[in-house]
């Protein structure tokens, strides 16, 4: 059995914003589009933790969309454990794949129905895919998610309003593992919440993790959250991938430029004497592109191939990096 449970290849998804009635147009084109995502590709380990890390706008909630199908790829292929998530995937295959992969998202309030008792939210994946479960035998089911995820089967017949922001994330947590998932696409799963019930949140997720034997894909905007929880981390730039390494190695000996700015930028609460920096600059416009390397007018090592070519995720040992100064050895 392969060790590879997902496996995004060259992933791309644009949008079409021409907006007519603005008269946009770039370059004198009619339409105008914006590439979100671009040539992506990285795989994740059964059990492991994979992280997408990038600003606003690098991307990174279109990739979690893709993987899940809520949205199609303009080109690219996802396989999942041997299957391509191909466009058209329906009927029973699709419903046999869809019960293996799950997603929870930055807003428990928007994603769990404010009408609904809790008990028939996290029930609702049950009725789905276990057609054959009786009532009792649901209810029993439910009464377990909620202690597995802290909370106590009493808090069934409440509703989501009923809960604080960090109790309504491990609502959309038991709701996720209620079908038995082997893998999870979490966007942004604690930026809504307080430091002290993020690390909550995290620690739960890790468990469920271990005990389950849990593959992840975890998004964030933020470095230090994805440390401790991600194995491996892909770096997000303008809808491409600027750098990918394992968790430690990333933080260790960061490769791409972009990756060390946001590492400057973390604040330094290990002590290690390190001097915070702002990250500088703005992510540039993503309708308009810079051409070459997406990241060379941010970036101190940029050189004329830099303004022009844009660079290929190269491997140096298990780190790889978009970056031609990286690649010749200027860095
Ligand atoms: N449905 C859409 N229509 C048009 N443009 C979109 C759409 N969805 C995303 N985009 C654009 O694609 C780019 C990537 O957006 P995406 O939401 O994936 O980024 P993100 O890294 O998740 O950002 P954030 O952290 O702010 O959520 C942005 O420029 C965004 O405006």
């Amino acid at each position: 059995m392969s060790d590879t449970l997902l496996d995004v290849r060259h992933l791309s998804r644009r949008f079409d914003v021409s907006a007519p009635w603005l008269n946009r147009k770039i370059e004198g084109k009619d339409k105008v589009y914006v590439n979100a995502v671009k040539d992506v590709s990285f795989t994740v380990e059964r059990g492991k933790t994979f992280a997408l890390v990038g600003e606003s706008g690098s991307g990174k909630s279109t990739i979690a969309r893709l993987i899940v199908g809520l949205l199609e790829p303009t080109e690219g292929e996802i396989v999942f454990d041997g299957t391509s998530l191909a466009r058209g995937l329906r009927g029973a295959e699709a419903r046999r794949l869809r019960r293996r992969f799950q997603m929870i998202f930055q807003d428990p309030l928007a994603s769990l129905n404010p009408r609904w008792r809790v008990t028939d939210i996290i029930a609702e994946p049950l009725r789905v895919f276990e057609k054959s479960m009786n009532d009792c035998a649901r209810r029993l089911r439910v009464g377990e998610l909620l202690t597995l995820v802290g909370l106590s089967p009493e808090d069934g017949v409440k509703f989501p309003h009923q809960f604080s922001g960090g109790q309504r994330q491990r609502i959309a947590i038991a709701r996720a593992l209620a079908a038995k998932p082997e893998f999870i696409v979490c966007d942004e799963p604690t930026s809504a919440l307080d430091v002290s019930v993020q690390a909550q949140i995290l620690n739960l997720m890790k468990d469920l993790q271990d005990e389950f034997g849990l593959t992840y894909v975890f998004i964030s905007h933020n470095l230090q959250v994805v440390r401790h929880m991600a194995d491996e981390i892909g770096v997000l730039y303008l809808g491409r991938l600027a750098e990918v390494a394992p968790a430690e190695a990333l933080f260790a000996t960061p490769q791409h430029p972009y990756t060390r700015m946001l590492l400057d930028a973390v604040p330094d609460i290990e002590m290690t004497g390190r001097r915070r920096k702002p990250v500088e600059g703005e992510i540039p416009s993503p309708i308009d592109p810079p051409p070459g390397c997406p990241f060379h007018p941010r970036c101190p090592f940029a050189n004329d191939r830099c303004r022009i070519e844009i660079p290929g995720l190269t491997r140096r040992g298990d780190q790889a990096a978009a970056c031609h100064a990286v690649e010749e050895g200027r860095i």
